[in-house]
């Protein structure tokens, strides 16, 4: 049997009325067609999951992007305007749900608002406008457009010589979309930032210390997925960690009894 991934919600309103979790096809799609893996959504509240129960059930878990930010509680700031909406309910399980995954060397891929939980995770903080900053360039998607649009290519990603980024791409630049607001302000101790944008911005980020299969990028790679030679290494590497994941779990299950 292919490995499960867990792919985390957003909340929604259906129609303004009905709540939903739920996220979008593209990740669902990049997950079983290139990752080659089952790709099951899990609801992001705390009262209906629990970590321990998640970390059983799947073989390796996906953190999506999600509009709301990532509450500054996590990483020790007060909540002002800037912040905009949050989804405590996410953090609520997203961030502890990445530590213990990362902690047993369980795959975890992170994109976008799931890179900044991995960052959030492991000690940093974020800005919540980085055009703001001096020197920083508008890393939002087009306001307006078609979803070509709002996904196109914005900008190169330079890629550290020999780091794994680079090593699973095959080169150190690559050109990435860019749909998001905040970033990574101060990197935590063993967040590693291996890929940067042209104004500074982290992009691309791993794990010092960590035992398994542990990415996470700024931008969308589950667009185009099975096409774009920058998306499709990542997802083919996760479920590649995820399979070996699952064989570990088969083998120990075995040798148990
Ligand atoms: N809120 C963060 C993360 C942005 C992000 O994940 N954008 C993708 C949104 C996709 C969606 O709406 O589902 C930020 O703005 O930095």
């Amino acid at each position: 049997m292919r490995p499960i991934v867990g792919i985390i919600s957003n909340h929604y309103m259906i129609n303004d009325q009905y709540p939903a979790h739920a996220n979008g096809s593209m990740n669902t799609e990049a997950v079983s067609h290139v990752s080659g893996a089952i790709p099951l959504t899990f609801p992001a509240d705390p009262s209906v999951v629990a970590v321990d129960e998640l970390l059983e059930v799947f073989d390796g878990f996906l953190f999506t992007g999600g509009r709301p930010n990532v509450h500054p509680e996590e990483y020790g700031e007060a909540e002002t305007e800037a912040h905009g909406t949050f989804d405590r309910n996410r953090d609520r399980v997203a961030l502890p749900l990445i530590r213990a995954a990362v902690d047993r060397g369980q795959p975890v891929l992170g994109i976008c608002r799931g890179f900044q939980e991995v960052a959030v995770a492991f000690g940093s903080t974020l800005h919540p406008e980085i055009r703001d900053l001096p020197g920083r360039d508008n890393h939002r998607m087009p306001p307006d457009g078609t979803l070509e649009e709002k996904f196109a290519l914005r900008h190169p990603v330079r890629l550290t010589d020999g780091g794994p980024f680079a090593r699973l791409m095959g080169g150190t630049e690559v050109q990435t979309n860019s749909l998001h607001g905040q970033g990574i302000d101060v990197a935590g101790p063993r967040v590693r930032i291996d890929g940067t944008a042209p104004d500074g911005t982290a992009e691309a980020i791993w794990i010092e210390g960590a035992t398994g299969f542990v990415l996470a990028v700024q931008w969308h790679p589950e667009y185009n997925a099975g096409d774009d030679p920058v998306s499709r290494p990542l997802f083919e590497a996760f479920g590649e960690a995820c399979r070996t994941w699952r064989a570990g779990r088969a083998q120990a299950m075995r040798r148990a009894g």
